[in-house]
């Protein structure tokens, strides 16, 4: 059976994105934005060191990807919503699975304008614009007008604020959506990082979560309630 994900449109905008992303050195592009990744967390304001990177490719793995899709898949998700665009990898896998549930909506978020231009051409290309919702501007402003019932959440936006967006977001999250946290295994030394772990982790905060060897580490939590 060919799903969306396989479909030539999909295959071909990914593989031109990913072989770019291939290519491409992360470590030096982010120095060369002025950012040292094995440094301190960059202390800068999201949307200036969303400027800074605005040329950099940092998405999801392809495994990270698949297992986007197939998660989407498994609980039927009609609504996601991501924190988080860049150039709309990860968004992609999230619309095909969407489109193979049936239909519904992908509501993604980024803060640099280049980048999500960028991001809505790709999904002009791969055939997906109907499923996808992109919305520029600060995910602290720009999702908080969210539909009644969000399926699943992908958290891929700057680590420090990501636990707001969770808390932003969660209200709408219905019992046995997903939240997928990519790059969980990232500066694990930083205060934000370990309170966010341990707040995924709190049975008062009524998720079960589990860490997946996949890149940089994803967590998966299921809302039980
Ligand atoms: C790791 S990248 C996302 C990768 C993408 N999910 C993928 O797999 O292709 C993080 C992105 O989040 C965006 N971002 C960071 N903070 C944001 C915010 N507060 N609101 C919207 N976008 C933000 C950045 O500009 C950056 O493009």
């Amino acid at each position: 059976m060919l799903t969306t994900l396989h479909s030539d449109p999909v295959v071909a905008t990914l593989t031109r994105l990913l072989s770019a992303e291939d290519q491409q050195d992360v470590v030096r592009a982010f120095a060369a934005a002025g950012v040292d990744v094995h440094g301190e967390y960059p202390d800068l304001g999201a949307a200036e060191l969303a400027e800074r990177t605005k040329d950099v490719i940092m998405s999801v793995s392809r495994e990270g990807g698949e297992l986007l899709y197939l998660l989407t898949r498994a609980i039927q998700a009609r609504t996601v919503v991501e924190f988080g665009t860049s150039f709309g990898i990860s968004t992609l896998y999230l619309a095909s699975a969407v489109r193979d549930n049936g239909g519904g909506r992908v509501i993604t978020t980024e803060l640099q304008a280049d980048k999500a231009r960028g991001a809505q051409e790709s999904f002009a290309a791969a055939g997906l614009s109907d499923t996808i919702e992109l919305r520029l501007g600060d995910a602290r402003e720009t999702l908080k007008d969210l539909p009644e019932t969000v399926d699943l959440l992908l958290l891929d936006g700057w680590l420090h604020l990501r636990q707001s967006i969770l808390e932003l977001v969660w209200p709408r999250l219905r019992p046995g959506a997903l939240v997928v946290v990519d790059d969980i295994d990232l500066h694990t030394d930083l205060d934000f990082a370990q309170s966010f772990l341990a707040h995924l982790k709190d049975p008062a905060t009524g998720l079960l979560t589990l860490r997946l060897p996949v890149h940089q580490g994803v967590q998966v939590c299921l809302k039980l309630a």
